[in-house]
């Protein structure tokens, strides 16, 4: 029996291909893939789909892969935390309130929120006891304190440079981000010894240091 692993196609799949190589798990084809989605791999019993992150979550509910490999802030975002078996240590980042060095995150005023993930923001400022407007942004969040549109914003951060670059500063930090394995519930019913092996192999891989190149 085969294993379907669902990669998140961006950022994140240089990293994955590299973690899942460094356990001699040939990628050859999803190095290579052209605009193929669906790869395989030459030595092992593994077949890759390579979808938007969001997917990934939709492809391991729907059992249709057994594994997945995506961001925590898209577990976050969608409540799908349960689902998660192992931290992959790579993809590094931060949710962060930020916004204009001028904002006063505790002033009773209610404020406007722009974010990619408004569960997260709202659940952050329903934390603190704090009613907002959130205002759901695709992308380019950090231009819209700039604009006016709102006040602040919660969005991911790397290394800090675009919000340098567009003259923003942070807040406070939500919560740490990186890259997670997750599994579906029956496909580790069914399939529990290859599942435990791999995560296995990939948790020894991290403990003792290794990392995605
Ligand atoms: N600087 C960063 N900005 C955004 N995501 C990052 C960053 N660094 C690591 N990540 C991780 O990479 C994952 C994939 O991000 P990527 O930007 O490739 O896809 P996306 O968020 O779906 O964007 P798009 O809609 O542009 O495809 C994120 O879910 C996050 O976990
Ligand atoms: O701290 P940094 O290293 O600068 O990285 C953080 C930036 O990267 C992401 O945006 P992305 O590049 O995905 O573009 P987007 O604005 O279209 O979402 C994120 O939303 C931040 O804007």
């Amino acid at each position: 029996m085969s294993i379907t692993i669902a990669l998140t196609k961006g950022r994140l799949e240089k990293q994955t291909i590299a973690l899942f190589e460094q356990l001699g798990i040939d990628c050859t084809e999803v190095r290579e893939k052209g605009r193929k989605l669906i790869l395989t791999s030459a030595n092992t019993d593994i077949r890759f789909i390579l979808v938007k992150a969001v997917d990934v979550l939709t492809y391991v509910e729907h059992g249709v892969a057994d594994i997945g490999i995506v961001g925590k802030d898209v577990l976050l975002e969608n409540g799908k935390d349960d689902y998660e078996m192992l931290d992959l240590q790579f993809g590094a980042c931060d949710f962060c309130l930020a916004s204009v060095a001028s904002y006063e995150p505790t002033s009773p005023r209610r404020k406007v929120i722009a974010t990619k993930y408004p569960n997260v923001a709202a659940n952050y400022f329903r934390e603190k006891g704090q009613d907002v407007e959130i205002i759901k942004i695709e992308g380019s969040v950090e231009i819209a304190p700039l604009l006016g549109l709102a006040d602040a914003i919660v969005d991911i951060v790397e290394t800090g440079e675009t919000l340098r670059e567009n003259g923003l500063v942070i807040f406070d930090k939500l919560a740490p981000i990186s890259a997670r394995l997750i599994v579906n519930r029956t496909a580790l019913k069914k399939q529990t010894t290859p599942i435990f092996n791999l995560i296995d192999q990939l948790d020894a891989y991290l403990q003792q240091g290794g990392e995605a190149e």
